[in-house]
Parts: C-alpha cells; sequence; structure tokens
C-alpha cells in the first residue's frame, strides 16, 4: 500500500463529478488500500478518490475522537462506493470542518443532523444505513468530493 500524492484546492479534478464504479475487481480493492494508507498519514477521518487524483465514486469514512470532535465513535474504516443520500433530516448542525485538499483552512459548515444512506462496499453487496452526528458529517463531506464540491464552495 503506497502514500498517495493529495490533490490541494486549484486542482480541477477536485471539481469533477467522480465516475461511478462498475467492475469490483482488485484495481478497485488497492486503491481503497492506498487511500486508506494515504488517509492514516494525512491524520484524516475520511477521504475522497478525487483527492488522490482518482476520478472515481468512492470514498473511506473512519471517525475517531480527535481534538476537535472529542465524543466522535471509533470505528473501523468503511470503503464507501457509488454513495447515495437517501433521505436528509431536516434538522442542521453547524461544526468546523478541515479538508486534505485545503491545508490549514478550517471552515464552518451546515450539515443534516441525520441521512439515510445506500452505497455498495468492496464486494459490491448493497448496503443501506442510518448516520447521525459527526459520521454523517463525514459522509456528506465526502460525498460532496465526488461530485466535485469542497469547503470552499460551502462556507457561507
Ligand atoms: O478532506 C477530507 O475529505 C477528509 C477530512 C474529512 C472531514 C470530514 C468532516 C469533518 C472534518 C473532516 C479530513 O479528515 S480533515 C482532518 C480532520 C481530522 C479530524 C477532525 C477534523 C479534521
Ligand atoms: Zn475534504
Amino acid at each position: 500500500s503506497a502514500v498517495l500524492p493529495i490533490a490541494t484546492v486549484g486542482e480541477k479534478i477536485l471539481a469533477q463529478h467522480a465516475q461511478a464504479v462498475t467492475v469490483f475487481d482488485v484495481s478497485i480493492q488497492s486503491l481503497a488500500d492506498d487511500m486508506l494508507t494515504t488517509m492514516l498519514a494525512a491524520n484524516g477521518v475520511g477521504i475522497a478518490a478525487p483527492q488522490v487524483f482518482s476520478s472515481a465514486a468512492m470514498f473511506i469514512m473512519a471517525s475517531r475522537p480527535n481534538p476537535r470532535y472529542p465524543d466522535a465513535p471509533n470505528m473501523r474504516p468503511v470503503v464507501v462506493i457509488n454513495p447515495r443520500i437517501l433521505e436528509t433530516s431536516t434538522q442542521m448542525e453547524l461544526a468546523e470542518e478541515g479538508c486534505l485538499s485545503i491545508p490549514d483552512q478550517r471552515v464552518k459548515i451546515w450539515r443534516h443532523a441525520q441521512i439515510k444512506v445506500q452505497y455498495h462496499d468492496l464486494n459490491g453487496n448493497l448496503i443501506s444505513d442510518i448516520l447521525v452526528g459527526f459520521v454523517a458529517r463525514i459522509f456528506q463531506h465526502e460525498f460532496d468530493h465526488i461530485q466535485g464540491i469542497t469547503l470552499l464552495e460551502r462556507s457561507n
């Protein structure tokens, strides 16, 4: 597994809509592995494929307690492929976010407090889940990356 270069703001790949994953083969598994290694090396709690110059609709979310979110749940990293947000709560929460592609910036962002999501895992199985709190926030942050949206387009 390799630490991959991370695209920073201004790279056009960050503004592109990522392509759906259609083949769940070894190349996707190897990309997921490199994304995990890269995310851990950067102390992230998530990372999306476009951030490592791969236009695939795939991201990793890996909540863990951290100085900014001390009560964040400790979770095993989850590989999310072809994500969909099916339902969103009307309730929103405001919190500071960082982005591995926008170094040294913290932006307060409104996010849905709860979301119903659907995605495929690395084996191509369809997963449905309801996410709340910090994990819902990570999912929405990474989902934005898949749509070519970063914090800079969201900051109010
Ligand atoms: O750039 C990314 O996609 C990864 C972000 C994910 C994130 C999602 C929601 C809220 C904050 C960050 C990185 O994890 S930025 C580094 C970081 C780590 C822990 C807490 C806050 C920021
Ligand atoms: Zn980001």
